[in-house]
């Protein structure tokens, strides 16, 4: 449900949340505080909702529809902001009838430089409807304006005051602030400055700022002194996060907070936790205005739809070949690089792992290639086409052939094919192959896909890094000589790395055959996510060893 103001033009207020409920595949409900003549130039005329029609519109949705999440947006004066903090409190105030989560966007005053909300308003806000709001989300100018009670000289004007500001925020009773950096122009050195005095603090950069992984070949120059945009969420059990992502110059800005409000609503709806809400709405809303159209002659609406499909997936060129790829490593570097950078993966490269870890693991592997068989089957089994069919059957006997060079692996460290098979099943063993079978189970084929690639392409990404480390000068990584010398041989040699080659293909085809919507594309990246933490787990188990 929105509670908010119409907006002729069509691209803020209640127009704007109901087109985003939509996008994330949402049933919307509107009360409406005030109706706007409006435009993409500015606000002509404001004619507010009578306070005892707000309360009457309240209570025609709440007694009839059951409500997952609420927003507020302009409220514009003192009694409607009185009249739905009072309905809400009366409605949701009974035993058994919780209240859902609210996100309060207190509209302060329109982007062309009208008044959305009246002086008077925002001492209610803050005193009646702060305490029952689960995330407020200021702007700098909103942030400045409700601190103003208690601070007339606070300037919110680099990264440190933003972090200091979204705090005070806090203070005023909401169990979260998202306080919004669209507005001041903020650095990776700002960032890594901020965060080496506070290390506490979560980095949630968006798919399109990371890090580079060998296999997938391409560079990009992330500039230290890059413009981008951060928001900054801090949350009652004292925890900060902030989210990074390119700064867009754009005059299609208009209805970005209503967007970026609703947005989370729909996240919450949908049973997001408020960080992550707080990140797929940041994404969705980039993106709005990223591929925004130009409408009006002054600052246009965002585009609400186009998360119809993924934006953005880049056609595939000489320089990035796995667009897709990246965009969902990119998503999840930081877990990745703890799995692919893992210290058994070091010391193996060293040579100085240990003999019983490394036993510990290759045992574990055994057991852990017979549910990636079995999951390639279960793929094959839910493939739509024949040439679709063969390439999992194909991969399932690749495997099958890889546990017979596998067990004969094992026999050169001295473990027969008796002592495999009695070898207990550890517990990260079982969770990562169940996650797998049961991701399977589920239905949906591309989740499977992205669930088997961590494994074949983290293992392709670790030759690979180790191969090129050993190959600088005074190299960490001890190739000839080193008692794992064939396994890094293996996992970086043609056979393997072609495997890897056909797995990245069929990643690729399956996102352009099928390009998933943006809620879609966070499923997959979750899928992604834990089948990595898995595999760091796995390798957690081999060292857990010492
Ligand atoms: C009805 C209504 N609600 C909110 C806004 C703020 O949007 P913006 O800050 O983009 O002007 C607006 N202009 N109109």
């Amino acid at each position: 449900m929105t509670i908010a103001g119409t907006d002729s033009s069509g691209g803020a207020g209640i127009q704007a949340d109901i087109k985003t409920f939509t996008a994330f595949g949402c049933y919307g409900t509107s009360v409406i505080t005030a109706m706007t003549a409006q435009n993409t130039t500015g606000v002509q005329g404001v004619h507010p909702s009578p306070p005892e029609f707000v309360r009457q519109q309240l209570h025609s949705v709440l007694s009839d529809v059951k409500i997952e999440a609420i927003k507020t947006g302009m409220l514009f004066d003192a009694d409607n902001t009185v009249a739905v903090a009072a309905s809400l409190k009366a409605h949701f105030g009974g035993p058994g009838s919780a209240m859902p989560p609210l996100v309060c966007d207190p509209v302060c005053v329109s982007t062309s430089g009208h008044t959305l909300l009246q002086p008077d308003a925002v001492k209610v806000m803050i005193s009646d409807l702060f305490p029952i709001t689960a995330l407020v989300t200021p702007n700098r100018q909103e942030a400045e304006l409700l601190l103003s009670q208690q601070d007339k000289e606070l300037k919110i004007s680099s990264l440190e005051d933003m972090v200091s500001a979204a705090k005070k925020l806090r203070e005023l009773g909401p169990k979260a602030v998202l306080l919004k950096g669209g507005h001041i122009v903020i650095t990776m050195q700002d960032i890594e400055r901020v965060c080496s005095s506070n290390p506490d603090i979560e980095v949630v950069k968006d798919a399109l700022l990371g890090d580079n992984m060998e296999i997938l070949q391409a560079s990009e120059a992330d500039a230290a002194t890059r413009e981008l945009v951060v928001d900054v969420l801090h949350q009652s059990n004292g925890s900060t996060s902030i989210f990074v992502r390119p700064r867009i110059n754009s005059t299609s800005t208009h209805g970005t907070g209503c967007t970026l409000s609703a947005a989370i609503t729909s996240a919450l709806a949908r049973g997001l936790s408020i960080r992550d809400a707080t990140s797929l709405a940041t994404s969705y809303t980039h993106a709005g205005i990223e591929t925004a159209f130009p409408i009006g002659s002054g600052y246009g609406p965002l585009n609400h739809m186009h998360s119809i499909t993924l934006r953005n997936i880049p056609k595939p060129t000489l320089s990035n070949p796995h667009p897709f790829t990246r965009l969902l490593i990119k998503s999840t570097s930081k877990i990745w690089k703890e799995y692919v950078e893992h210290d058994f993966v070091k010391q193996l490269g060293q040579g100085t792992l240990r003999r019983e870890c490394f036993i510990h693991f290759i045992k574990q592997d055994y057991h852990y290639l017979k549910y990636y068989g079995r999951a390639y089957a279960l793929l094959g089994a839910k493939s739509p086409s024949y040439p679709a069919i063969q390439a999992a059957a194909q991969t399932m006997f690749n495997v099958v052939n890889e546990v017979k060079t596998h067990v004969s692996f094992c026999e050169q460290w001295g473990i027969t094919e008796e002592e495999l098979k009695s070898t207990p099943e550890s517990s990260a063993t079982t969770a990562y192959g169940a996650f797998i079978i049961d991701t399977g189970l589920q239905g949906d084929r591309s989740k499977l896909i992205m669930a088997l690639a961590a494994c074949l392409l983290g293992y392709g990404e670790v030759g690979l890094w180790l191969r090129k480390q050993a190959s600088l000068p005074n190299s960490w990584v001890k190739w000839e000589g080193n008692p794992y010398l064939k396994w890094m041989e293996d996992y970086s040699g043609e056979h393997y790395q072609n495997a890897v080659k056909a797995g990245l293909d069929t990643i690729e085809a399956e996102a352009a055959a099928d390009p998933p919507s943006i809620v879609r594309f966070q499923e997959w990246v979750a899928t992604w996510e834990r089948c990595t933490r898995l595999e760091k787990g796995f390798w957690d188990m081999a060292l857990g060893l010492l």
